[in-house]
């Protein structure tokens, strides 16, 4: 380990962020009832430009009247690069009460985007009197976020989250496709005869997982479009859990279940872990560093990964 410590992570669950646009406030009470940790309203991509500052009145509403339970918060603003963004943020902390915990900025392209957004905000709580600071989450979704991810992840304090976002990133970065996310029919290998398909979201995520492990952010898999594939979106969400990612969006509800079933450790994991756990509890009292666990070595990163899989198990349980 560095003489720099890995800092922790915001500990609450962040399984599944279930998205809805700002412009159907019918959703709302639906959203609320769900199974997802963390709640996402759109003033952005989906909310078309006309309908922006009717949906910022739909949203303020609701956070100030809909019963939202435990879940976080969040509304994604639009982007730096449009006219609307500043007007989402004052609107937002002037008149929506302390159950908003969060605001996700998307396209970030570097740090200062985010200190743009911190300075703002830090301005209207200090106007305002607001007592509970508002926190932050970002999508990495253009070519220049990528580049600057490790210094966006550092950028703020109020920064807990990063996801990924997967169409704009395609299209930024140009890529030949218009799928959101999951297998695409042209990323493969050839050998002999047969296609094995890669994936082209793995060293995205990987560097976004880097970035958010380093600065103590939250690491997040953004969205898949076809919801009409669940095992698609299973095998996905799989490989982002593999990777460190502790969630995903979900862009319809029948996604929900499916993200908390990934992002939950399975019963079968936890007891291997606690099982490592004690089998290297019983090699320290005997003065060993390492042990053997159904015969395969164990030792004191083994009890470092077994504590990642309890941590989680008991966040959610707890939660
Ligand atoms: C995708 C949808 C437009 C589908 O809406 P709809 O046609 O109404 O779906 P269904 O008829 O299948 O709905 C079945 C029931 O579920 C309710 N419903 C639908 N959507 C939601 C929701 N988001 N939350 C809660 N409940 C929902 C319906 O009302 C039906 O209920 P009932 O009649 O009582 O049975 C729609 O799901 C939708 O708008 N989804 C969110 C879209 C969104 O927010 N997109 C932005 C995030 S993705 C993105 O921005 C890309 C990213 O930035 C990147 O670059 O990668
Ligand atoms: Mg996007």
């Amino acid at each position: 380990m560095s003489f720099r410590i890995q800092p922790a992570p915001p500990a609450r669950p962040n399984r599944c962020q279930l998205f809805g646009p700002g412009s159907r406030p019918a959703l709302f009470e639906k959203m609320a009832a769900s199974a997802a940790d963390v709640i996402n309203l759109d003033l952005e991509d989906s909310v078309a430009p006309a309908d922006k500052p009717q949906a910022r009145l739909n949203i303020i509403e609701a956070i100030n009247s809909v019963d939202w339970g435990k879940k976080t918060l969040s509304v994604r603003i639009n982007g730096l690069d449009t006219p609307y963004w500043y007007q989402d943020v004052v609107q937002l902390l002037e008149n929506a009460g302390d159950r908003l915990d969060q605001i996700m900025i998307p396209k970030v392209g570097c740090a200062a985007d985010v200190y743009a957004v911190d300075a703002l905000v830090t301005a209207i709580e200090r106007a305002k009197g607001r007592r509970k600071p508002i926190s932050f989450e970002v999508i990495i979704e253009t070519a220049a976020g990528i580049a600057h991810v490790e210094e966006i992840a550092a950028s703020s304090p109020r920064l807990q989250a990063m996801s990924l976002g997967a169409a704009d990133f395609a299209a930024s970065m140009g890529m030949q496709t218009t799928g959101i996310g999951g297998t695409q029919e042209n990323y493969y290998m050839h050998r002999e005869g047969a296609k094995y398909w890669s994936d082209p979201w793995h060293w995205a995520q990987a560097a976004i997982v880097a970035a958010c492990r380093t600065h103590g952010v939250l690491p997040v898999d953004g969205p898949f479009g076809d919801f009409s594939d669940e095992e698609g979106f299973r095998a996905q969400a799989r490989r982002s859990a593999t990777l460190g990612m502790v969630g995903k969006w979900a862009i319809h509800p029948k996604q929900v279940a499916l993200a908390n079933e990934v992002f939950t450790p399975s019963e079968t994991a936890v007891s291997e872990a606690r099982e490592i756990l004690a089998a290297m509890a019983e090699a320290t009292a005997a003065g060993q560093g390492a042990a053997v666990y159904k015969g395969r070595l164990v030792d004191i990163a083994s009890v470092r990964q077994a504590e990642v899989i309890v941590r989680q198990a008991e966040l959610i349980a707890g939660s």
